[in-house]
């Protein structure tokens, strides 16, 4: 695949933009949330107060010299930003690390007892035990007498669109939901398909991104390909601390297994299934520190790019994570998303709402009809989604749903 030549790096020193007021408003609607969710003592009040002005007014400070992480942060590009206004550096980069010094505040890396008490676990909860969880539950038993194709092909719809609901996010959208628009802007699922054959014997990587009724449907996805033999083992790699408000920990993980084994109807079978997986090995839970990392897939380390390059296909949640996968830059929508991914070691999806500018392998016509039905809202609205894959090849590559 040729290189495109890079677009410009986002960042978030454009007043009115939306990284601009991820980094002025939302991180300190975060910082909010956080104070609200559980009753921290001074100390911990004391040091939200500084993060607050830190990262709204100062610049990026170091982290503490026993910090744990400190090496791995000096190789991610602290030593290059430390100092600067955190609207000035790479945006992906400022709002990773706005997540490592909150945790700090909250004395999550303790010692103390505080420590892995995860500041994000009262929202995810309550999204996880939500009504709405248990009617998404409940609609799979309609599912079931389903032909196995279309079944797959709604699951795999169930684990797109189900990252609308992230809790970050929502706390911008004014609390709610955005609805859905009918269709996607970019449809590879037949290649996707293709690359998970009704006999596979590979492995499916999944990154995943957001706990609860994302990651619900994840694991629904992953147990229907695990039982219909289109992979034979299946890896899930999620963070491995809180990030992001609502991304997966290994402990969501367990929470929403939990979750589905205790409910109802086909619900629960899968629950039951998803446990004896990961009893006997066929699922695991992966918490590479690179999941949480500031930079780019394009520069992961040799063994998680060892991992990727043993799949039969990674498939890529979210939208962060898609920002990860091509660079978080300002391509021309056209760029294709086979050029931008080329460095990636195997066949790769990406399974995304729109919810951050950057885009890349949309055909000519679908973006000029985006840009005049929405101007550039479309980007960000969080109402439009997409299936890209790249198989690795040039051959195999197709459009259009088809399980
Ligand atoms: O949960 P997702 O799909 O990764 O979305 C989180 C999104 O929230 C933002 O970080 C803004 O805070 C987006 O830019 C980001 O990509």
């Amino acid at each position: 695949m040729p290189d495109p030549a890079p677009a410009p790096v986002i960042l978030g020193n454009e007043t009115g933009s939306f990284p601009h007021s991820v980094l002025a408003e939302r991180h300190p609607a975060i910082i909010r949330q956080v104070r609200a969710s559980l009753p921290y003592g001074p100390e911990r009040q004391r040091a939200l107060d500084a993060l607050l002005a830190d990262c709204t007014e100062g610049v990026i400070e170091p982290l503490p010299p026993d910090a744990h992480d400190g090496d791995r942060w000096a190789a991610w590009g602290l030593d290059t930003y430390a100092g600067q206004s955190w609207f000035d550096v790479p945006w992906l980069w400022s709002e990773s690390y706005f997540y490592r010094r909150l945790l700090d505040a909250v004395g999550y890396f303790g010692p103390g007892p505080e420590q892995a008490i995860d500041p994000f676990r009262p929202v995810k909860l309550t999204e996880l035990d939500a009504p709405a969880t248990d009617e998404e539950l409940a609609a799979l038993d309609g599912l079931e007498t389903r032909p196995p194709d279309e079944r797959a092909q709604a699951l795999l719809h169930g684990s797109l669109w189900g990252n609308r609901a992230d809790l970050g996010f929502r706390l911008s959208a004014g609390g709610d939901t955005p609805a859905a628009a009918p269709g996607l802007v970019a449809d590879d699922s037949r290649t996707l398909w293709s690359l998970l054959p009704p006999s596979g014997t590979g492995t499916l990587c999944l990154v995943a991104d957001n706990a609860g009724r994302e990651l619900v449907p994840d694991l629904l996805l992953m147990a229907h390909l695990l039982a219909e033999g289109r992979v034979e083992r299946a890896v899930l790699h999620v963070k491995p601390h809180p990030y992001y408000v609502s991304d997966a920990t290994p402990a969501d993980v367990l929470d929403a297994l939990r979750r589905l084994t205790a409910a109802p109807g086909a619900a629960g079978a899968y629950g039951r299934r998803l446990w004896a997986a990961t009893t006997d090995g066929r699922l695991t839970v992966r918490a590479h520190p690179f999941s949480c990392a500031p930079l780019p897939y394009a520069e992961m380390p040799d063994d998680l790019r060892a991992e990727f390059a043993e799949a039969a296909l990674t498939v890529v949640k979210g939208d962060l994570n898609y920002r990860r996968l091509v660079g978080d830059r300002r391509w021309p929508p056209t760029t294709p998303f086979a050029d931008v991914t080329g460095y990636f070691p195997g066949p790769v999806a990406a399974l995304r709402t729109l919810k951050s500018d950057v885009i890349c392998g949309l055909d000519a016509g679908t973006e000029a009809a985006l840009v005049a039905a929405e101007g550039q809202r479309w980007r960000t609205a969080g109402t439009h989604a997409l299936i890209q894959v790249n198989a690795g090849t040039d051959g195999g590559r197709g459009t259009g749903a088809g399980a």
